[in-house]
């Protein structure tokens, strides 16, 4: 466990408490080298290397040479006659916007040591050196100009050098020209602009056509991006769970400058079936005649303050205020919109324009449902997905669109709104470059974050420049409807729009990362949830305070361990702004980001830590643990091998839940203790587990004192052990890199971990001072270590690292231990092998709430495999 001070309230509100381990005694003064010291610091791996399958370009080798310093055990390779063969960027320029998706490369490709190669190559991962991943590691960014301002957006790419594939590219560093840069682009702008883009940039636009493109993207956007799709009635918005093989056929509906209707029957395979040129651009453009306003933005904002009765004809205007029930008409539905202006003797400036904006966008989005119902009427379509950018995430538009499908439907037909809505056609051209093989993609493989740093200016920049003045954005209003065909005004008044920046929070940076699979052994997938709470609004309160309130330590933390600087300071402030934006965002509306719980929202928090270059919060503290539980192992040892096995067993089950206050049998923990020891020591004597997966927690004792001496125990009955630990840094979590390091120390003072760190390629020669007696042992089973992809204290196991997908597949056991990983997700889950989730409940609400217990109790969760 890791030492009181350093407690997440999260995972660890009581830390304060009196949780020590049994059998660690007074921690001394550190001794030896410590483990955190021996991590092995990530180095880049060459962007050039990054993995490809036999299909894809190869590259031009010739001319390679190491840039950087040629002391580094991994030095970036240029390779000057490399053309750079992949496509970075893709452009949808419509009527009204210009929208960019472009790829970025990972930066933080981990080295292949030597301790990784051998773990693969016991994993059975290097078969033959072919690769099987199908696209390369990277990011899809997602930016839009209007097309009044296109010499804006030819600076963006320029000042990127995206169309020279990114400033990182091969031919960026290098200087060389590549003369003919070829650049997907749709929409009618491909066409009218493509002479521009010659002159200014000197690329070449290749045109794809706006329909597939758009029909590509929404493919796209269905099959792989979890959360993509919701509806959206009566202010509430809902994500919905598309099954792959029922999402044809449908009706997709994108609603730009004007409005496409298009049956998609499959992957290639739809028909642009209607359309109307009432749609976005009439919005925007009679809405700037009326009013005057300067931006879409703020003509949107003016109809959540409007009052569209004081212009549109109502049909209570018609009947004298009575409804006409008979055909289902209510006394507020719009009879006609605008009627009322005729009778009136005013003019245009006698009317708000705040109503001339709610009636407008009211008429025009009333409009667009009722065509696409009729169009779904048609072909019989039951779904409506909308795209474009005249829905822009906007409660009330969604809101009447919606009514309007659900009204004339009777409920047969739904409307659907996608997180990514205007990119549907500049994801379409991206993904039309063949070689990016984005075909292959599947929903492991992407994650999407959710950075603050706009890609223009950075969020470092705008703090710099202003401070406190970016404020959490505010709600916008539901509708009211009354049930009959009409609405009541919009409730919400004098609430503002959603800032454009903080809009551009609905979508965040697509991350590909090909090595992601999901874990063999879930035992369904599809029913797989990691979350154990669904958080309500009472719930996710709850924890935006802890968060709120341990976010200063947390920025003090962080600020020391990048040394105390200015710039770290400025970074920790700029830290604490963003995520604080980030905590206002998601309270004001929790789906903001798609299906949030709270393992998304700790990794959002760590996430956010690394935007502003906080690599390790923790670094020294996980060291100065790790020194001082290593100082006490060798007595832990000693006193463990001083019991018998059942004793052991039980000691080291303690010793994992690190709890001299542990009480079995106390009313509130779960206690599966004696089934596992049955399994272990009697049920197959003699068959002990093949392959145990332990997936560790914290540094410090919780690791040195509780996982290790029980991996140790599993080696001794033979048991292979596989260590899982984070891939990047999570509060004070032990990451892959650290661990064999820490490892490498225990194994000074012990010949079991010794041989099997050893038999592990964990360490690779015998370590100088081992006792005698201990060098004619037997050859080990060995001991591990594996990255499990994922940078948070909790675990999804819908994607995890190749790699400990590849371990899992000789596994028969699974430890899961800590809150993160075991209580806050994967409480239920439930694997194909046994299983044993092991947490001290270190929060007083969460042990109530799931228990019914109190802070401390403990849980031993042993679940026997399906398969066994
Ligand atoms: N910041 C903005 N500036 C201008 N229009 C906006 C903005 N935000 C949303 N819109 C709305 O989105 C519409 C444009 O949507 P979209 O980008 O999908 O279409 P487009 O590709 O430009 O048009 P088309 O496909 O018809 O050529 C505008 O007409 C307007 O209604
Ligand atoms: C002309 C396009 C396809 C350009 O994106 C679009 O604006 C549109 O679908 N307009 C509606 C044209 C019509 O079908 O009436
Ligand atoms: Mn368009």
């Amino acid at each position: 466990m890791a030492a009181n001070n350093n407690s997440d309230p999260i995972l660890d509100e009581g830390g304060g408490g009196g949780v020590k381990h049994e059998a660690a005694g007074e921690a001394g003064e550190g001794k030896g080298g410590g483990g955190g010291a021996a991590a092995a610091a990530a180095t880049q791996a060459p962007a050039a290397m990054l993995p490809r399958s036999g299909s894809r370009p190869q590259l031009d080798l010739s001319g390679a040479a190491i840039h950087g310093n040629l002391e580094d055990r991994n030095p970036t390779i240029l390779l000057p006659n490399q053309s750079d063969d992949i496509s970075h960027l893709a452009l949808d320029i419509g009527g009204s916007l210009i929208k960019l998706v472009y790829f970025s490369r990972h930066a933080e490709h981990s080295s292949e040591d030597k301790r990784k190669l051998s773990t693969k190559r016991r994993l059975g991962m290097l078969n033959g050196g072919r690769r099987s991943y199908p696209v390369l590691g990277g990011r899809l960014h997602f930016v839009k100009f209007e097309t009044g301002k296109l010499s804006e957006c030819l600076d963006f790419i320029s000042s990127k050098q995206l169309h020279r594939g990114g400033v990182d590219s091969p031919s960026w560093r290098s200087g060389a020209q590549p003369d003919n840069i070829v650049i997907k682009a749709t929409g009618g702008g491909a066409f009218k602009y493509a002479d521009l883009f010659k002159e200014r940039l000197g690329v070449s636009l290749e045109k794809e056509d706006e329909m597939d493109c758009l029909v590509a993207g929404a493919n796209f956007l269905l099959k792989s991006i979890r959360h993509e799709a919701f509806t959206h009635m009566d202010g509430q918005k809902e994500y919905v769970q598309i099954d792959q093989n029922d999402l044809f056929p449908f009706l997709l509906v994108n609603v730009g400058s004007g409005v496409s209707i298009i049956k998609v029957d499959g992957h290639g395979k739809f028909q642009r079936v209607s359309g109307t040129n009432v749609g976005g651009g009439t919005y925007w453009g009679l809405g700037r005649l009326m009013t005057k306003c300067k931006s879409f933005d703020e003509l949107l904002e003016l109809s959540q303050r409007g009052d569209n009765s004081t212009i549109d004809m109502l049909v209570g205007d018609i009947y004298g205020g009575l409804d006409y029930s008979k055909i289902g008409l209510s006394a507020s539905t719009i009879a006609s919109s605008f009627g009322k202006t005729i009778s009136d003797d005013k003019e245009l400036s006698d009317y708000r324009p705040e109503d001339i904006s709610l009636s407008l966008l009211r008429m025009i989005s009333y409009n667009i449902g009722q065509i696409s119902y009729l169009n779904a009427l048609r072909y019989g379509l039951k779904r409506i997905f909308f795209g474009g950018f005249f829905i822009r995430g906007h409660a009330y538009t969604m809101d009447t669109i919606s009514f309007a499908v659900n009204f004339w439907s009777k409920g047969e037909a739904k409307a659907m709104f996608l997180r990514h809505e205007g990119f549907l056609g500049a994801l379409g051209a991206f993904m039309s470059y063949e070689k990016h093989g984005l075909d292959d993609l599947r929903i492991h493989h992407l994650v999407e974050r959710f950075p603050m740093g706009a890609p223009y200016i950075s969020w470092m920049e705008k703090f710099v420049q202003k401070g406190t003045q970016i404020t959490a954005p505010v709600p916008v209003g539901f509708p009211v409807t009354t049930g009959m065909g009409g609405f009541e005004r919009p409730t919400a008044k004098g609430d503002i729009l959603r800032s454009d920046a903080s809009a551009a929070l609905n979508v965040g940076v697509l991350h590909l990362v090909p090595t992601l699979d999901v874990f063999p052994l879930l035992e369904d997938p599809k029913m797989y949830e990691p979350n154990t709470i669904d958080l309500d609004l009472n719930e996710y309160k709850y924890w935006f305070k802890v968060l709120s309130d341990h976010l200063s330590d947390l920025v003090d933390k962080a600020v020391a361990s990048e040394g105390g600087t200015d710039d770290a300071k400025r970074r920790g402030d700029a830290f604490a702004h963003a995520f604080s934006a980030h905590l206002a965002r998601l309270m004001e509306e929790p789906a903001a980001y798609g299906k949030f719980g709270l393992a998304n929202l700790l990794e959002l928090r760590e996430e956010c830590l690394r935007e502003f270059q906080f690599v390790d919060a923790y670094v020294s503290i996980k060291q100065r643990e790790n020194e001082a539980s290593l100082a006490v192992l060798p007595d832990l040892l000693m006193e463990l091998d001083s019991m018998n096995e059942e004793a052991r067993l039980l000691a080291l089950i303690e010793g994992v839940l690190a709890a001299n206050i542990f009480d079995w049998g106390s009313r509130a923990c779960i206690d599966d203790f004696d089934m596992f020891k049955k399994r272990m020591l009697a049920d197959k004597k003699g068959q002990p587990y093949k392959r145990a997966l332990l997936f560790v927690d914290n540094s410090g004792a919780d690791v040195v004192l509780g996982m290790i001496p029980l991996a140790r125990e599993l080696l001794r009955n033979g048991t292979e052990v596989v260590l899982v630990a984070n891939s990047l840094p999570a509060l004070n979590d032990v990451t892959a890199n650290e661990l064999p390091g820490i490892v490498a120390e225990a194994a000074k003072h012990c010949g079991i971990l010794r041989k099997a760190a050893e038999a592990g390629g964990l360490i690779f020669d015998a370590m100088a001072g081992i006792q005698d007696d201990l060098k004619d042992e037997p050859v080990s089973v060995p001991l591990m270590v594996v990255e499990n992809g994922c940078g948070s204290p909790c675990i999804d196991f819908r994607q995890v690292s190749s790699e400990l997908a590849a371990a899992a597949k000789d596994a028969d056991l699974l430890i899961l231990e800590g809150m993160g990983r075991s209580l806050h997700t994967n409480l239920n889950a439930r694997f194909k092998c046994d299983t044993l989730k092991l947490a001290m409940v270190k929060n007083q609400r969460l042990a109530e709430k799931l228990f019914n217990g109190n802070i401390y109790d403990c849980i031993c969760k042993f679940e026997p495999g399906v398969a066994t």
